[in-house]
C-alpha cells in the first residue's frame, strides 16, 4: 500500500505546529529513515499513518483510501495492516514470550491450528525458541525488542512503522535489529523507521526524510544523517 501525505498541517491546541505542509510519497516496499531533533515531529508524522492523529489541514492516503473517511469497523481492519514496535516495547508483561505471540493473532480470530504453526516459525526465525516460556522482564533488552518485532509482524502488515527501535539497546544489539528490520523490508513490507541513531542510519543506507520544526528538509535516497549544528 503506497503511503501519501499530501499538504499535512497537525497543530495541536492552543498553537503548537507539530506538522507544517508535509507532501512525501512513500511506495510500497520503501525503507525510511525519519530523523530530526526532539519536537521535530516524527512520531507525529507515524501517528498520521497509523489514524492516531488526523490532520489539521491536508489528507493521508494510505493504499489510495483516504484515512479520514474510514469508519469505526474499517479502520480496525486498516489497522491490521500496519505493524508498530516501540522504543520500550510495550509487551504484556504478565503474559509468556509465547502467549504474547499468541495473543494478538486470537483478537483477530486466527484459527487454533495456524496460530501454533506460526507462533513456532516465528519464534525459531528470531532466535526465541528457546525462550518461549519466559516473560517479557526475564528477557535482555534485544530479546524483548525481538519479540516486539514478532508480534507487530506476526499477521503479515504492509507496513511497519518503528518509533527509535534501537534506543535502549547497546550498538551490536541495534545491528542485529537493524538486520532484522532489513530482512522484513525484504519480503515487501515499508519500513519507517524513526531513529535519533546517526550510526545505523549511516551503516545501513536507505532513503532518509529529515524533519526540522516540522517540516521537511531533506529526502535523499541512500542518505545520511547529518545533524546540522546549529540545532
Ligand atoms: N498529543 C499532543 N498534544 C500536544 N502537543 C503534541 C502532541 N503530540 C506531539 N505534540 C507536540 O508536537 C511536536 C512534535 O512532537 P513529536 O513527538 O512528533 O516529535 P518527535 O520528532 O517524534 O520527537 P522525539 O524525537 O523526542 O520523539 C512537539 O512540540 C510535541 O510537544
Amino acid at each position: 500500500m503506497e503511503i501519501k501525505i499530501e499538504g499535512v498541517v497537525k497543530q495541536f491546541p492552543p498553537d503548537i505546529l507539530a506538522l507544517r505542509n508535509i507532501t512525501i510519497t512513500i511506495p510500497q516496499g520503501d525503507f525510511v529513515y525519519l530523523v530530526g531533533p526532539t519536537g521535530s515531529g516524527k512520531t507525529t508524522l507515524m501517528r498520521l499513518i497509523t489514524r492516531e492523529v488526523v490532520p489539521t489541514k491536508g489528507r493521508v492516503l494510505v493504499g489510495g483510501t483516504d484515512l479520514r473517511k474510514l469508519g469505526m469497523t474499517d479502520l480496525a481492519y486498516y489497522r491490521r495492516e500496519i505493524g508498530v514496535v516501540f522504543q520500550d516495547f510495550r509487551l504484556l508483561p504478565h503474559l509468556t514470550v509465547y502467549e504474547n505471540l499468541t495473543f494478538v493473532q486470537e483478537a483477530i480470530g486466527m484459527p487454533r491450528d495456524l496460530i501454533e504453526e506460526r507462533t513456532n516459525e516465528i519464534l525459531d526465525k528470531m532466535g526465541l525458541w528457546r525462550r518461549r516460556f519466559l516473560y517479557p522482564e526475564q528477557l535482555s533488552g534485544g530479546e524483548q525488542q525481538r519479540l516486539a518485532i514478532a508480534r507487530a509482524t506476526i499477521n503479515c502488515p504492509s507496513i511497519l512503522l518503528a518509533d527509535e527501535p534501537t534506543g535502549n539497546l547497546d550498538l551490536q544489539t541495534a545491528e542485529e535489529i537493524m538486520k532484522i528490520l532489513l530482512s522484513i523490508n525484504a519480503t515487501g513490507t515499508t519500513l519507517v523507521v524513526a531513529t535519533h541513531n546517526q550510526y545505523i542510519v549511516d551503516e545501513f543506507r536507505q532513503r532518509v526524510i529529515s524533519l526540522r520544526g516540522g517540516r521537511i528538509i531533506r529526502d535523499e535516497r541512500k542518505g545520511r544523517f547529518e545533524i546540522d549544528d546549529d540545532f
